[in-house]
């Protein structure tokens, strides 16, 4: 039966531009599955994603046209439904695996744990077999400790409806952060390999497809981009990208265009290529149009651009899977409540030494008053962080379990090293703060850089005013209603009057200010330091000339370099020991907020 008209709904959002060849991105997903639970602008889940990709395909198919599905990795780490199974990632890859994914990738995430990328090789890529690719990651295989591909490096293929003959790519940045059961080669380094020059030598391509967990604008895609146009000066290419957690999008050439689609099931990437050439077809006289559109993962969006409505748009299997990721959350105890948070804390809209900055309570409170190794007696303490592990706001209200992975997923504990001159970890600071301008070797952006700070930033000047950014805002987030679950449409699709339009994503990019579906009014944000560090005891004029220097494991490497430049004549590696009995943050913060933030009876 013919699916009834969806009901009319006046809110301000731009259509889809359909053409010859569609596709639909996720990147940097991290285990965000069920969507935002109490944000409604992205509150649709992967169930309803499942249902969406399903929708649009009868819909392009039944135009003739073809539809692919891409995610460029981060799918791992970042929220209790991955980080709070033990192992960890036990539900997400069954939940995942129910997507029809046409191309996908690894991130950096799938490599920094052992076991992390040992799933990837046993359970992910066989689970989807065939669209797996990872053109220059290679793993120690955990039985024979054979260095082998993680994936294939590459795949031709045409697609089903118009035989588009496709050669497709899956890279990730030039990354030197994984753990040694993996190698990562350089992007520019596995271009000049036999395999790649062989494939692009190819002539009866008519597009080269690129996904990789690589930034829309870097210079592994441009290198990329050359080594193509080097033997092909006119066939189009469509990277998709990711890992800077920003909409992006990359005009490389008039037939090369990079998408990134954001982060944590915010944004679901379109984009569409019309004019292409056809095995049956193998020439065309027009040049390739192509389009890009930022969708807002909810369910108001989901509607308008499949024209279907609440009884017509769910499908069987994005029900099943829906079912599943409940299933799955209350298994893992993610509702229960550790506090009642008494204000938002926020990582970028406010500035970082803000009283309602998410860093400035952990400097301030949360460090000095839960990070304390006894054993150390009386000997105070300076404990430094990276912003970047830091990856989520705090909503005032009830904080879950799924809360703490949210903001604090990784396994990291504190280290320290004993009686360092309390100047020099001052100059070591500025030094981590100042990281670009050290550790940058080229007039590239150094990916290096990405590694220590907040993920989307560059910390290259060393200052933190506003700036003016495409992030979700504080005014999308009064859209928070108590008590509400998943599937909450924004508040303004129930208005049929007149719409109000609220902060939030406003994206530019090289194809103009249009991309975003949503239309949304701009907000401001703020830089954040690379790191930041709190007092232990908090009263810094109490302190003597030397402390404990106690640090996050993640920035050993780090702190190796910025120990160098600042002249301190401590071995990091041989010489720190665990603090606190190997006390991760995510268990500091929950003590912390379970002593601290009381909920109202
Ligand atoms: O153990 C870890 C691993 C990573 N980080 C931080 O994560 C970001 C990179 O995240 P993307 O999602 O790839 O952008 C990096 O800036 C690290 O700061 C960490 O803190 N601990
Ligand atoms: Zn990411
Ligand atoms: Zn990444």
């Amino acid at each position: 039966a013919q699916p009834s008209a969806p009901a009319p709904i006046s809110a301000p959002l731009r259509d889809l531009e359909y053409g010859q060849l569609n596709f639909l991105h996720t990147t940097d997903t991290h285990g965000w599955l069920a969507g935002h639970l109490h944000e409604p602008s992205y509150s649709a889940d992967w169930g309803d994603y499942i249902s969406f990709s399903l929708r649009i395909r009868e819909k392009v198919e039944a135009k003739g046209q073809d539809l692919l599905v891409i995610d460029t990795g981060d799918r791992v780490e970042g929220n209790g439904l991955y980080d709070s199974s033990i192992p960890k990632g036990i539900y997400l890859s069954e939940i995942l695996r129910h997507q029809h994914i046409d191309i996908l990738t690894s991130g950096n995430h799938e490599l920094y744990q052992q076991n992390t990328s040992k799933n990837e090789l046993l359970t992910t890529v066989p689970n989807f077999r065939g669209h797996y690719l990872s053109s220059n990651i290679d793993i120690y295989h955990p039985k024979t400790n054979e260095l082998v591909p993680l994936a294939p490096r590459y795949k031709k293929f045409t697609t089903q409806l118009q035989g588009i003959r496709i050669v497709a790519f899956g890279f990730l940045f030039n990354f030197n952060g994984n753990y040694n059961n993996t190698v990562v080669q350089p992007v520019e380094k596995t271009i000049q390999e036999s395999w790649f020059q062989e494939a692009i030598q190819d002539k009866e391509v008519d597009l080269f497809l690129v996904a990789g967990h690589v930034p829309a604008h870097s210079p592994e895609y441009r290198a990329i981009f050359k080594a193509i146009r080097k033997v092909h000066w006119a066939t189009p290419i469509q990277f998709f990208g990711g890992h800077q957690h920003i909409r992006d999008y990359a005009q490389y050439d008039s037939r090369a265009f990079a998408l990134a689609s954001g982060r944590f099931m915010e944004t679901i990437g379109f984009a569409s290529i019309d004019g292409l050439s056809t095995s049956s077809q193998p020439s065309v006289a027009s040049s390739p149009v192509f389009k890009r559109r930022y969708i807002d993962n909810n369910l108001f969006s989901f509607y308008h651009h499949t024209g279907l409505d609440q009884d017509t748009f769910p499908t069987e299997k994005g029900r099943e899977v829906t079912q599943m990721i409940t299933d799955a959350r209350s298994a893992l105890s993610l509702d229960t409540v550790f506090g009642c948070a008494p204000r938002n804390l926020w990582m970028t809209r406010v500035p970082y030494n803000d009283p309602d900055s998410i860093y400035n309570w952990l400097a301030t409170e949360v460090l000095p008053q839960a990070l304390k190794d006894e054993s150390r007696g009386d000997s105070p303490a300076v404990a430094i962080l990276n912003s970047g592990g830091i990856r989520f706001d705090i909503f005032k209200g009830e904080f879950t379990r799924d809360s703490a992975f949210i903001i604090s997923p990784f396994p990291n504990k504190f280290r320290y090293v004993k009686d360092v001159p309390y100047d020099k970890v001052q100059l070591i600071m500025t030094v981590l703060n100042q990281q670009a301008k050290i550790v940058s070797t080229s007039e590239d952006e150094n990916p290096y850089i990405h590694e220590l700070g907040t993920p989307g930033q560059s910390h290259a000047d060393g200052d933190y005013e506003e700036e003016e950014t495409n992030k979700a805002t504080e005014e999308t987030r009064p859209l928070i209603i108590d008590g509400a679950g998943s599937h909450q449409a924004p508040l303004w699709a129930k208005r049929s009057d007149n719409p109000d339009i609220f902060p939030g994503y406003t994206t530019k990019d090289d194809a103009g200010t249009d991309g975003d579906d949503t239309i949304h009014s701009p907000v401001k944000n703020y830089m954040v330091p690379n790191c930041i560090q709190g007092h232990i005891p908090g009263n810094k004029t109490a302190l003597s000339e030397t402390v404990d220097l106690v640090y996050i494991e993640f920035l050993e490497p780090f702190l190796v370099l910025a120990g160098k430049f600042a002249q301190l004549d401590v071995d990091f590696i041989n010489e720190s020991e665990e603090y606190m009995s190997g006390v991760q943050l995510t268990d500091l913060i929950t003590t912390w907020v379970g002593d601290n933030w009381k909920c109202d009876e």
